[in-house]
């Protein structure tokens, strides 16, 4: 069905404000989590994943309903390891339940990438909870195999284009890959909590090699310990994707530009705004020292 934001109208940008100020006090306070990494990753991943069980083909999941609160969809063997986001952000909740979860969700996913100094993120409310018989189905998460040709039909589903896909898999520069949620091992050295172009660098420069991993899954490792998974490599695979990830890796504000436009677009998937809402563009912390 039709998902059109109904914007609070008692709540203004300064209380938006205030529930972005608790979840980015928090992940600096929680800095030790996942080896010093902290939470950002996966409040970026959780926002991403709630916005990617949208199919424009019928209309249906996306971040509006706030349903990965639900078990069938934070059980989804797609989503291992967000339970640890979801539990991050239950303490926020109760603090401003006058707020959605899939407000919340994307919110979260915002604060995240601008308190690792990435873009600022223009965002609108209005995302209504649903009832847990919307949950959609496991399985709409994409996966880590695919090869260029799977990576542009899965977020054709979106209605993305070339751009939008390889800037979004850009935000691979946070966090990484662990064995026991996906099958596939990051290293911890080279994982970041810091916002960049280095995914694209590092997928450019290193010098790759395509071997099995502890799981049996094969994945692309470099001599400096990074790693990439066979749907990053594809990347690099086609030649529409190459040219994009090489001005990325080339040219950071472009990235950034290109990354804040296509990340709107995914938390915003399915949600009809009303024209004249405008969207919030939050402070850092840093920005109200
Ligand atoms: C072809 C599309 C994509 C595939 C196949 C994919 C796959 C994966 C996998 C397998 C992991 C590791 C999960 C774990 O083991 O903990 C991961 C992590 C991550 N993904 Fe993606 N992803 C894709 C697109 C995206 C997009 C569009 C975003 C956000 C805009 C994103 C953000 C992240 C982040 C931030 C992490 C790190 C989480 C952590 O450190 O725990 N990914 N992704
Ligand atoms: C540090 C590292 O592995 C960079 N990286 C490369 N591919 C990734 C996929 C998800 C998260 C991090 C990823």
């Amino acid at each position: 069905g039709l998902n059109v934001a109904i914007p609070n109208k008692s709540k203004s940008i300064k209380d938006y404000q205030n529930v972005y100020n608790d979840i980015a006090e928090k992940i600096r306070e929680e800095d030790e989590f996942d080896n010093y990494i902290g939470y950002g990753p996966i409040l970026v991943r959780i926002a991403w994943h709630s916005s990617g069980t949208f199919d424009k083909n019928n209309m249906t999941g996306g971040s509006f309903g706030g349903t990965m609160r639900f078990k069938k969809e934070i059980n989804d063997p797609s989503n291992a390891g967000l339970k640890q986001a979801d539990e991050f952000l239950a303490p926020i909740y109760k603090k401003h339940s006058w707020i959605s979860h899939g407000d919340l969700y994307t919110l979260a996913g915002v604060t995240a990438v601008q308190e690792a100094q990435g873009p600022k993120i223009p965002w609108r409310p209005g995302r209504v909870d649903q009832p847990e018989n919307t949950t959609p189905e496991n399985g709409r998460l994409p996966d880590a195999t695919g090869d260029s040709s799977y990576v542009r039909n899965y977020f054709g589903r979106f209605g993305f284009n070339d751009t939008e896909i390889v800037a979004l898999i850009g935000a691979h520069c946070l966090g990484k890959t662990h064995l026991e949620n996906s099958g596939f091992e990051g290293p911890w050295g080279a994982a970041s909590n810091v916002f960049s172009n280095e995914f694209f660098v590092n997928l450019l420069n290193e010098n790759w090699k395509l071997q099995k991993n502890a799981a049996g899954n094969e994945q692309y490792d470099s001599p400096k310990g990074y790693m990439m998974l066979p749907a990053d490599f594809a990347l690099r695979q086609d030649n529409k994707f190459l040219k994009l990830v090489k001005a990325y890796a080339n040219d950071q504000d472009l990235f950034f530009n290109d990354f804040a436009k296509a990340y709107v677009k995914l938390l915003e998937s399915g949600i009809h705004f009303p024209a004249d809402q405008k969207p919030f563009i939050f402070k850092t912390l840093d920005e109200q020292e």
